[in-house]
């Protein structure tokens, strides 16, 4: 257990969600799996919906096509007991323009690796992971969002129902700090957020490891305080720095709200072995 009263379970669930990525290019065969060199620049995508990841190596797989790698959902891996009988589920989005680290972020908090040539994301893709925090055992599952604005529509769709968004910018790239206001707003429209003021966001500010910074702690720093008074936390997920931290406090953060109750959803919702003690009768 870590000071903060944290505890990472041993075992890892993963469920490979609609994730896919781009490498950039056009007329690209379907199943490109990452992994090449990531480039910019060209948007043939015609895709309407996410493709789904077929297992834990990304593949990219247009929506019409019929091979065994078409769209479907894995269990990687069987969720535990403490999974399906006892955890809460919440669900954490990140946020941010493309290319500030947001699926490094989320593959260093869940697999602890890190990949210097990630494709960019399509739409979206989560992974899940248990935890216990302060005592209490929650699954956090992660949505990792396609930054780039031409996958704009593939990835608002799935906004709705977070309980907690990670707005993500990189401190070395200045215009992902200035679109944090943007990235909030187009969250809290298409999550159709009720009460923004008390919905819980954190800020990341990531790739604290390059030297060449853009932005400022302080700056950063104020603009969370005169935006609703957001935690901040400046993180690498190269190595690792307050990765974990960042996660855990949005757990907190999350847990800490008064209408909790709505925001947990437990896993056990069916008893198929209870009896019905029930006097009622019918008619
Ligand atoms: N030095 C350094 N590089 C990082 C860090 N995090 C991510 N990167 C690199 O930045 C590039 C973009 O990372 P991604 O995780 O794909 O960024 P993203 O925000 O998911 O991008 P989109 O999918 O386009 O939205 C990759 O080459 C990563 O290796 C970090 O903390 N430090």
């Amino acid at each position: 257990m870590t000071p903060g009263g944290v505890t990472n379970s041993g075992h890892m669930s993963v469920i490979s969600g609609s994730g896919a990525r781009d490498s950039g290019g056009t007329g690209a065969p379907c199943h490109r799996a990452a992994g090449a060199p990531r480039r910019d620049g060209g948007d043939g995508f015609s895709r309407s919906e996410p493709a789904v990841t077929a297992d834990s190596t990304r593949f990219q797989c247009f929506p019409h096509c019929r091979c065994s790698r078409a769209p479907r959902l894995t269990l990687l891996d069987p969720p535990s007991s403490a999974m399906t009988s006892k955890s809460s589920l919440l669900k954490v989005i990140l946020l941010g323009d493309g290319g500030v680290g947001k699926s490094s972020l989320m593959n260093r908090y869940v697999t602890n690796k890190f990949d210097t040539h990630l494709f960019h994301t399509i739409g979206v893709e989560f992974l899940n992971k248990e935890l216990e925090v302060d005592g209490r055992t929650v699954t956090l599952q992660i949505w990792d969002t396609a930054g780039q604005e031409r996958f704009r529509s593939l990835r608002t769709p799935f906004y709705r129902g977070s309980d907690c968004c990670l707005l993500t910018f990189s401190v070395d790239d200045g215009q992902s700090f200035h679109n944090l206001a943007n990235w909030k707003k187009e969250f809290t429209y298409y999550a159709d957020v009720k009460d923004p003021e008390n919905f819980p966001f954190v800020v990341l500010g990531n790739k604290l490891d390059v030297p060449e910074r853009q932005v400022s702690g302080e700056d950063a720093r104020q603009w969370c305080r005169e935006n609703g008074g957001h935690p901040y936390f400046e993180t690498s997920a190269k190595d690792a720095t307050n990765v974990a931290s960042a996660f855990e406090e949005a757990v907190r953060r999350v847990l800490a709200l008064d209408d909790r109750a709505e925001h947990l959803i437990p896993t056990n919702t069916v008893d198929l072995h209870r009896k019905n003690h029930s006097n009622s009768s019918c008619c």
